[in-house]
């Protein structure tokens, strides 16, 4: 069991009034990069940026690939907050730790979270390179009760039992599909499960098996506690995996997933997710909170 250190609702309140003592920036959207998507944060104009480890409160990054930076700035005219870097429960967080930046957002008065994550595709029509829009997720470690939630609930970010049937807002997701469309790029597009595991170690065949038998298509270490931890606060949410590798599921196979090949496949279709969510970000309804309609 992770232990109950909650974090109290002043100390997010007070990393909120230090950045908004730092800038002028008033984001009404946030951006969590995954690994090796560092540089969504490269496309914001007028930036203006803080490394975690002079933010109070904050925690640091310690994974390759995340560079550890929160970037405001504005992407088309529309201000922005990009994490440059997220956490991970394998780091050694809590998941109140893990999820300190989205509760931060919301005090900030972002109204829409972008969570973006590097993935092992499990379903047979994803290849490497592909992107998923999430449709849904699986968490299984809140399945085991780590869940960022956990504790005595916080009334002031929202309600003891929250739902998470249409967490992932279907019109952003219709959105992002008609924005694919538009950039020439829907045959590298699906809609899918994402399913967050504890790692840090990669599947084993069998966990694969079973993962792929269940109805997962895509599996990572990161990205549900913080949709969670920002449905529960009312933040509407969107989520895209972009598949970095083909999830080994049989014995015959003599291949292994790798950090630095996750990375690499980061590399390659950074541009492609750049304008996806550029675009994604312009034409939102900035205004309209979530509509958590069930799939
Ligand atoms: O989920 P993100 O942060 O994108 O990273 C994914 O890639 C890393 C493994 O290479 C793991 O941290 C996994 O969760
Ligand atoms: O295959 C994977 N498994 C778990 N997490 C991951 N993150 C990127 N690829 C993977």
């Amino acid at each position: 069991m992770q232990s109950i250190e909650q974090i109290s609702h002043d100390e997010y309140q007070m990393t909120a009034d230090w950045l908004r003592s730092q800038t002028k920036h008033r984001p009404q959207v946030a951006i969590i990069c995954g690994t090796g998507l560092g540089m969504l944060a490269d496309a914001l104009q007028h930036q203006e940026s803080f490394a975690y480890s002079d933010i109070p409160g904050f925690p640091v990054s310690t994974v390759q690939g995340h560079a550890g930076r929160l970037v405001f700035g504005e992407l088309k005219g529309r201000a922005c907050v990009c994490m440059q870097g997220r956490f991970h429960m394998y780091e050694g967080y809590s998941l109140f730790k893990t999820t300190f930046p989205v509760r931060v957002f919301k005090l900030l008065g972002v109204k829409t979270l972008i969570v973006t994550n590097a993935a092992g595709g499990l379903a047979d029509g994803l290849k490497t390179g592909d992107i998923m829009i999430i449709k849904d997720h699986v968490n299984f470690p809140g399945l085991v009760g780590l869940n960022p939630l956990s504790g005595p609930n916080d009334d002031k970010f929202g309600p003891r039992f929250p739902p998470m049937s249409g967490c992932y807002d279907k019109d952003l997701r219709c959105l992002a599909m008609d924005i694919g469309k538009q950039l020439g790029v829907s045959g590298l597009m699906h809609e899918g499960v994402y399913a967050m595991v504890g790692g840090p170690n990669f599947e084993s065949i069998a966990e694969a098996k079973l993962l792929h038998r269940l109805g997962v298509d895509a599996v990572g270490m990161s990205t549900a506690p913080e949709v969670i931890v920002a449905t529960h606060c009312g933040l509407r949410v969107f989520g895209l995996s972009l598949i970095t590798n083909k999830v080994v599921k049989s014995y015959e196979d003599l291949d292994s997933a790798n950090h630095d090949s996750i990375l690499e496949v980061g590399q390659l279709r950074s541009q492609t997710v750049q304008q996806l969510v550029t675009e994604l970000v312009s034409r939102m309804d900035i205004n309209n909170t979530t509509t958590n309609t069930a799939i």
